[in-house]
């Protein structure tokens, strides 16, 4: 039992904890060029541990250390968004949406060309709408400013229509569509803070919630100019065709992950 006493489990404990961390932060990830990065930055990290630990040499150390510290600034510049958003879960206990199953199997691609119809006729009619598209972020109605009225009925073109008609109750605000449903009308998102001067309300909804929710898509029509708008990441690209808006849908549904319904947590009524 000689071997036992030489092994450091201490050392062991450690390496697990750092490989099941670095894999659960890998397994998170989704583009390819956000993952080559952390890729970097973590052989960067295990660089400088295993410098410090095991070769004597100070001045190398050293330096890996502050390429490992100007890297991290650079990823604290880069992702604040991202590192937002997971202090976000850390400080409301939302942890679970880290461990959350990212199989792909939400939105069918169906659903993308009823979405495109639908936002395309918006779009010929110079109704104005905004469609929220969860493809499997951690949405919470607490993430709305107002979570709207349920509805809870299979996508149609013609559903979409009568809700964002004029002059009915549920056209203000954003329609909620999740896994192949029409989950919420009269949704009333948060604004985002760019692009105050260029864009109106609207739009700035779009960018709001997008830029707080990886997972969320948000489909823009503009009443004024009939404009379609896909909004992701906080980032809005437009104006944009309707075929182009279904190209766009295709690809992120096809690297989405799948998260949990916010459906069941909403009120019947607005409060
Ligand atoms: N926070 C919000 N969440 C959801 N929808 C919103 C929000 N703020 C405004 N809207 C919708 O946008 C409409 C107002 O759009 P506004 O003209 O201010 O924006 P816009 O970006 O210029 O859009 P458009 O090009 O259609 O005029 C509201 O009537 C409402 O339906």
């Amino acid at each position: 039992m000689i071997w036992l006493r030489l092994i450091d489990f201490r050392l062991l404990l450690d390496l697990l904890f750092a490989s099941l961390l670095g894999l659960l932060l890998l397994g998170r990830v989704t583009e390819a060029r956000t993952l080559w990065l952390l890729r970097g930055y973590l052989f960067l990290v295990a660089l400088a541990w295993f410098v410090q630990r095991y070769a004597n040499l100070p001045l190398t150390s050293s330096l890996v250390d502050a390429l490992v510290l100007a890297c991290s600034l650079a990823l604290a510049i880069l992702w604040q968004g991202e590192l937002r958003r997971l202090m976000e879960l850390l400080g409301t206990g939302r942890l679970g949406v880290l461990f959350a199953d990212r199989s792909r199997d939400q939105l069918a691609s169906g659903s993308v060309s009823l979405l495109t119809e639908a936002a395309g006729r918006l779009s010929q009619a110079r109704c104005g709408a905004l469609i929220v598209l969860d493809l499997g972020s951690d949405l919470r109605p607490e993430d709305f400013l107002n979570p709207g009225i349920r509805i809870d009925a299979h996508l149609s073109v013609e559903l979409m229509l009568n809700l964002f008609a004029v002059d009915t109750p549920l056209h203000d605000g954003a329609v909620l569509v999740q896994k192949n449903r029409i989950v919420a009308a009269g949704v009333i998102l948060p604004l985002s803070r760019q692009g105050l001067n260029r864009y109106g309300t609207r739009h700035l909804a779009a960018m709001g919630l997008t830029e707080r929710h990886d997972g969320c898509f948000c489909i823009v029509v503009s009443e004024e100019t009939g404009t379609l708008s896909l909004a992701s990441q906080g980032r809005l690209e437009r104006p944009i065709t309707s075929s182009r808006l279904h190209d766009l849908l295709t690809e992120a549904l096809a690297s989405a992950p799948t998260g949990r319904s916010v459906a069941a947590d909403l009120p019947e009524h607005r409060g």
